[in-house]
């Protein structure tokens, strides 16, 4: 089991002990603030309602927390530690040194830092790496690296094996990428306020309604080329180019920081959000931010393509009452419904997982898909046994029932634990997608569905062949 150190345990520190947590880490905290484990207990609790809602496989059991009251303790034997103390420098200048005496000579010491470069972080001759993450950490997969070029790399690696995307920075710059970029629309929209242009909520419109939604699934350049039109690119600069030294922005400009735009952006945003909690924002921002990761991987854009590749690397679920398990996921909140369990769909959902688990493991994959073969779904029959709540770990077993010919007919049990809550028995007919029409299986699929047909057989089956309206036995 690997160890990570959060040194500095509020809104960053808190998502990064969760993202490691809920990935199988174990996590030791250490934060002066007596309420910090009241405050990551709450952004946990939000963690584990998201991040297992994104992925269709379940992720590794969750590791351990623990507290520290001592600095060096919870430092101790971390594989990574990670700073994220307030953004003063002096501040990282005394924690920085005192986590290097403690730290393993190969740990990895990351500093959530916003802003400051790696030479002003390790002016007292430490050797952190800027590790700056975007909130909620447990959900979004960017990490900028920027630092020591081997310490970067093995830091890359890491954030891999917990679903995050490393973006290493090839040169140090203040705020290095994407906090410049923020901080150019952060100074815009407070002028935009404060010359009473519009106000915080006109502004949030302005974004979520339009340029917000572009830039999850193609960012700025992507996006620009395509608004040129066939020409591309080249054709919008030429139009748009001029715009540059016209007064569309006022970036260099800084907009007086006193308590008069503090009040008055602070009663604005009170105006528009005030009426719903923060750990109530939370919630909602995290269902939303779930719901667009998932629908990006289909095609693979962005942060989908991220999820789809830590996916693919969970380890393998091995069996039960000697069956394949080819789903194990953690039931989110969205597949529940006003009767508060799972709603009846998503039975069908996970099975449907689960069968398409199995084409994979006889061979009728994504390649054979495209070769022009595939399995077409004629019949499915589910018993609905027991209820299935949210969090709850859905295990789903498959067993082959037929597998001559053109047939492929499963039977498939969802466990709750050691409650069996349902059955889905499934009929697949193998299916030419050129003709689409029923076709005999390639020689391979076929001999991998005998093998496991064949390894099924005696098994029983209860509940298989049932129609609707039989009386139960
Ligand atoms: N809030 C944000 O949106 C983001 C912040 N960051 C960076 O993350 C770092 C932390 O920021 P936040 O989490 O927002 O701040 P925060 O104020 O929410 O949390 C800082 C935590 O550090 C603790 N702390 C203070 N002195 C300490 C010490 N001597 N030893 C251990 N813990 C100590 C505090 O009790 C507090 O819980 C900063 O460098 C910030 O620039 C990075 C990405 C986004
Ligand atoms: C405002 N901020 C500079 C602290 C923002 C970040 O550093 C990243 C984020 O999550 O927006």
């Amino acid at each position: 089991m690997s160890k990570a150190a959060i040194i500095g345990g509020g809104v960053i520190g808190g998502g990064w002990a969760a993202r490691f947590l809920l990935n199988g880490w174990d996590v030791a905290v250490f934060d002066p603030d007596p309420q910090a484990e009241r405050k990551i207990g709450e952004v946990l609790a939000n963690a584990r309602r998201a991040l297992p809602a994104l992925y269709d496989r379940a992720l590794p059991p969750e590791g351990r927390l623990t507290f520290h009251a001592d600095m060096a303790e919870a430092v101790a034997g971390a594989a990574w530690i990670q700073e994220s103390v307030p953004e003063v420098l002096a501040l990282k200048h005394r924690i920085l040194p005192a986590i290097a005496a403690a730290a393993w000579p190969d740990a990895v010491i990351g500093s959530s830092t916003s802003g400051f470069k790696p030479s002003e972080l390790n002016a007292a001759g430490t050797n952190a790496v800027v590790a700056h993450p975007f909130n909620p950490v447990y959900l979004l997969p960017l990490v900028e690296l920027v630092g020591d070029g081997a310490t970067c790399a093995r830091a890359a690696d890491i954030l891999r094996g917990i679903g995050m995307f490393p973006l290493i920075v090839r040169k140090e710059i203040d705020a290095h990428i994407a906090d410049r970029l923020l901080e150019a629309v952060w100074r815009e929209a407070l002028w935009l306020v404060k010359d009473g242009i519009a106000t915080t909520e006109e502004i949030d419109e302005s974004i979520r309604m339009g340029f917000g939604i572009r830039w999850a699934q193609m960012g700025l350049f992507e996006t620009y080329r395509i608004a040129g039109g066939e020409a591309g690119m080249k054709h919008f600069m030429a139009q748009f180019g001029p715009a540059l030294s016209w007064p569309w922005t006022k970036l260099m400009d800084v907009p007086e920081f006193n308590d008069e735009l503090v009040d008055l952006i602070a009663s604005q945003s009170d105006a528009q959000s005030g009426h719903r909690s923060i750990r109530e924002l939370e919630r909602l921002r995290d269902d939303n931010v779930v719901g667009m990761i998932r629908a990006l991987r289909r095609s693979g854009s962005g942060a989908g393509g991220v999820l789809r590749a830590h996916e693919a690397h969970l380890p393998d679920p091995g069996e039960r009452d000697g069956l394949p398990i080819t789903v194990t996921r953690q039931v989110p909140v969205t597949w529940t419904d006003y009767n508060g369990h799972m709603n009846e769909t998503h039975y069908l959902e996970a099975a449907s997982l689960a069968t398409d688990r199995f084409m994979e493991m006889i061979g009728a994959d994504a390649d054979y898909v495209a070769s022009g073969q595939s399995y077409f779904t004629v019949e499915n029959h589910i018993r609905y046994l027991d209820e299935i709540h949210a969090g709850d770990r859905l295990v789903v077993t498959t067993q082959v029932l037929d597998g001559q010919g053109k047939r492929l007919h499963l039977f498939h049990r969802l466990w709750r634990g050691e409650v069996l809550a349902a059955t889905v028995e499934t009929l697949l007919l193998h299916t030419d997608l050129g003709t689409r029409r029923t076709s005999a299986p390639a020689p391979a699929v076929a001999a991998t569905l005998a093998d496991w047909a064949g390894s099924h057989a005696d098994m029983p089956a209860e509940g298989a062949g049932r129609f609707v309206g039989q009386p139960r036995s």
